[in-house]
């Protein structure tokens, strides 16, 4: 089996916790508050910041060139594709770069991006790689689990289509197919510790929406 179904069918129960989030449903029947998606938002836009970084570092830090050339294509389609869409979401919100200045990064999201720079220093680009990659199955299946249903706020059916366009599911199973390439030139021990970075983002993904719901703080 491959590695990707391996570590998938692993790690099921935070998934599943993740699909099947609060947040989730108060997106998609729209009962979320704005303040929440707003908060959500800044804190994503400081995790898709250090996600792109972690692709550029991933892919420098990586032997091989086409492994290398792929994950600087993920990078720049991450900047053309989501991390835009973001920017017109904070401008329809009113959003301002003061706004992201005044709020700290919360705890979540620290946790989580520390951890994908920690797993890149310290067991290198392969494990990165599968530290990467729930990130961007995880939104892709949510995008899958909500066709047919549509959000009475505009821009929560925006972020929900945003995650079913093509545009989002190509590179997504190009970055499915990337770790499963990885994972075949990495011996038990670098296999051992993508296992462990994939299971750990899995992770932080769920927790990352209970974060917005809590509006989490360092309190
Ligand atoms: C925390 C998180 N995880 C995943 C995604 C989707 N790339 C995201 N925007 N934010």
């Amino acid at each position: 089996m491959d590695f990707s179904q391996q570590v998938y069918q692993q790690n099921q129960t935070v998934w599943q916790e993740s699909i099947h989030h609060p947040f989730i449903k108060k997106l998609s029947d729209g009962s979320m508050t704005l303040p929440t998606f707003r908060y959500y938002l800044i804190q994503d836009h400081y995790y898709l910041r250090d996600f792109a970084r972690i692709h550029e570092l991933a892919a420098d830090a990586s032997q091989d060139q086409a492994v290398k050339t792929l994950l600087q294509e993920l990078a720049n389609s991450l900047h053309d594709g989501e991390i835009a869409t973001r920017k017109t979401f904070f401008k329809e919100l009113g959003i301002s770069q003061q706004d992201v200045v005044n709020t700290p990064i919360a705890p979540t999201t620290y946790a989580y991006t520390s951890h994908m720079y920690r797993t890149l220093t310290q067991a290198g680009a392969p494990a990165a790689i599968a530290g990467l990659l729930p990130c961007a199955w995880l939104y892709a299946d949510v995008g899958a689990s909500l066709q047919g249903v549509t959000s009475p706020v505009p821009i929560f059916q925006a972020w929900i289509d945003s995650y079913q366009s093509d545009d989002y599911t190509g590179p997504v199973a190009k970055q499915i197919k990337l770790t499963d390439q990885v994972a075949r030139q990495t011996d038990a021990t670098g296999r051992d510790a993508m296992t462990k970075a994939f299971s750990r983002s899995a992770y932080y993904e769920r927790d990352f929406w209970q974060m917005a719901l809590d509006h989490q703080d360092w309190q």
